[in-house]
């Protein structure tokens, strides 16, 4: 019997979406979706807006004065660029992870917990039951289970990247935006980021930041090339590597683009 294949659920629909730097306007149009318990990676040359859309997806942008997007942004269909949206619920719904580690200056255990602690209200048995339950799905919980009290500073980058998304997966998100996870690590921990990134997906919808064209082709499921500020093209990443309907896609994939 053939494979019947369906359109999965979207978590997110981004619709003409506009972002401004002051008079700046960093994205231009942008019309997209997100969809669940998958992989999109954006993809495209340094300055074209990958970081700037991903950041307007839990509004970390208004946190700096001047910057506003206009457009819709519709998580499971409500517009969090209503300016009724609550942030800090929005940003535990969707998490983000930073291209270099961020680990708090505190024990990796309250690493974990403190985030936890703004939202819920655990025992100290239930809480040591989440730390370990993130770290595990971080991949890291057997490496640092006998030093839960050390600081997460003293960790590897590697270490200390999977503590951040250990950190954003503690709190029960339902989206998390990675931006350039790997750029400062070293192969081996890239590809434990990568690994955890395709485990991660049977859970939560997952946005990508990438520089690197094999790691969106490795980890994503969506791919959405972007170029001064537009979305050039957006599809299944196989598609968008293998067939791409722009040449412009087709040059920025092959390395015949700058
Ligand atoms: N805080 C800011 N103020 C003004 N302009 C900004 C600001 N941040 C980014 N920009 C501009 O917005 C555009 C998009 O930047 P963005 O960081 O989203 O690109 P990017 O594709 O993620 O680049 P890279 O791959 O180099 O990280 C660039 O022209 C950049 O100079």
């Amino acid at each position: 019997m053939s494979e019947i294949k369906t359109a999965p659920k979207n978590a997110i629909e981004v619709r003409d979406l506009n972002f401004f730097y002051g008079k700046f306007q960093g994205l231009r149009n942008v019309t997209m979706d997100i969809a669940e318990r998958k992989v999109t990676a954006f993809i495209g040359p340094s300055g074209c807006g990958k970081s700037t859309l991903l950041r307007t997806l839990n509004r970390m942008y208004s946190l700096y004065p001047g910057q506003r997007a206009e457009g819709e942004i519709n998580f499971y269909g409500q517009n969090i660029l209503d300016a009724k949206q609550d942030l800090n619920l929005l940003r535990a719904r969707i998490g983000m992870v930073f291209q270099k580690p961020t680990p708090f200056p505190m024990t990796i255990y309250d690493n974990i917990a403190f985030g936890v602690r703004l939202y819920e209200n655990l025992s100290k048995t239930e809480m040591d039951e989440r730390v370990e339950w993130a770290l595990t799905k971080a991949a890291l919980w057997t490496e640092v289970k006998d030093k839960l009290g050390q600081n997460g500073l003293s960790l590897s980058g590697g270490q200390q990247q999977r503590l951040c998304i250990a950190r954003s997966v503690a709190v029960k998100p339902s989206v998390l935006l990675l931006d350039e996870p790997t750029s400062a690590l070293d192969p081996i921990s890239t590809g434990k980021v990568e690994e955890l990134v395709h485990e991660l997906k049977a859970d939560y919808t997952i946005a990508i930041v990438t520089h690197n064209m094999q790691q969106a082709a490795r980890c994503s499921d969506y791919t959405a090339y972007m170029y001064l500020g537009e979305l050039v093209e957006f599809g299944e990443t196989e598609q968008i590597f293998f067939k791409p309907n722009k040449t412009a896609t087709e040059d920025y994939i092959t390395g015949r683009f700058g």
